[in-house]
């Protein structure tokens, strides 16, 4: 049997948050922001200087932390909650590569119920306590034929698809102590960043597994219909998926320097006669099997990031 609650269908499987966390209409003001910053302030003794976004399946890089303090989303005030299995729900503070970072373990999509400016939240939350570089991951169909499961796409740029629909996370006021209310999105990606992840990329043995190349966000949850994938590839996207576009324009507009890539887990499937579907269980699972090496990879890409002092 199931029953209708706060607008979600639970089963029992589904996890169902707080009616007011996914429905309310209301923008987070500064100020409410700065209480969920001091709250954070008070549980971890030092300010994070980088920010890492785990996509699906990808939330072990948070162990690479030393000296760890973990909190759930479920214990800070105003965060969303997690909902999607392989994001399990909490920002994890502690040093990588000598620096100061803090790793959310656990995104949120629009798919969830969360209008874009809700799903964006702790990108501002992290910009308040001191993130000035942030990395973003995601798990996403490969489009590009050259791409392979396992391989590695970074992000030179996106396609805003939601936003040609008006579907903006900066959408309503602005208010100007994050940024301008018309931010530019042409170097959305820092170049240098992308430049420096090749090399290192090299270095550690996964050279043939990378790419460069353009990624687009579908609002979800269904994968894409052979139409829209045809759509897409001739739009330029070289990879799909559900998330990180609108934190990406986010960071923009608060000036962070941001690097992004694509754990690319499934190849997208553009023709009819076949029996292949993508499913998320295993879009976890190639997560899970390259975790060891993208651990490696993000530790020497940010060491050497602030060694030479890249930023915008
Ligand atoms: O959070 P990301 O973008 O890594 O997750 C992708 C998109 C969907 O949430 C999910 C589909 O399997 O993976
Ligand atoms: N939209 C979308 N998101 C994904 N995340 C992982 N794979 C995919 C995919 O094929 N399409």
């Amino acid at each position: 049997m199931t029953t209708k609650t706060n607008g979600y269908q639970s089963n029992g499987t589904a996890k169902v948050t707080r009616s007011e966390e996914i429905d309310s209409g209301e923008r987070y003001t500064y100020e409410l922001l700065v209480e969920t910053v001091e709250y954070l302030k008070k549980k971890v003794p030092f300010a994070p200087q980088v920010g890492i976004i785990c996509g699906s399946g990808l939330g072990s890089l948070a162990e690479t932390l030393v000296n760890s303090i973990e909190i759930p989303y479920t214990e800070i005030p105003h965060f969303p909650r997690s909902t999607v299995k392989g994001h399990a729900g909490s920002l994890v503070f502690g040093y990588l590569s000598g620096l100061p970072t803090v790793v959310m373990k656990g995104r949120f999509h629009y798919y969830e119920g969360y209008p874009l400016w809700k799903c964006c939240m702790p990108i501002r939350i992290m910009k308040l306590l001191g993130v000035s570089h942030l990395f973003i991951t995601n798990a996403a169909g490969g489009l590009n034929p050259k791409y392979r499961v396992g391989d590695i796409m970074f992000v030179k740029d996106h396609i805003n698809i939601m936003g040609f629909a008006g579907n903006n996370p900066l959408q309503g006021p602005n208010d100007e102590r994050f940024g301008p209310r018309f931010p530019p999105m042409n170097q959305a990606y820092n170049r240098d960043i992308i430049k420096l992840a090749k090399k290192v990329a090299h270095e550690i043995g996964l050279g043939d597994k990378v790419h460069e190349g353009v990624y687009t966000c579908l609002g979800g949850p269904n994968f894409e219909t052979v139409a829209e994938l045809g759509m897409l590839k001739m739009l330029g996207a070289d990879a799909v998926g559900m998330s990180t576009v609108h934190e990406v324009i986010t960071a923009n507009h608060c000036d962070m320097t941001v690097f992004a890539f694509s754990l690319i887990t499934n190849e997208c499937v553009v023709q009819y006669e076949t029996t292949q579907e993508p499913n998320h269980e295993e879009v976890i699972d190639v997560g899970k099997k390259r975790e060891g090496l993208l651990k490696k990879f993000v530790s020497e890409i940010l060491r050497q990031i602030f060694e030479k002092g890249i930023h915008n």
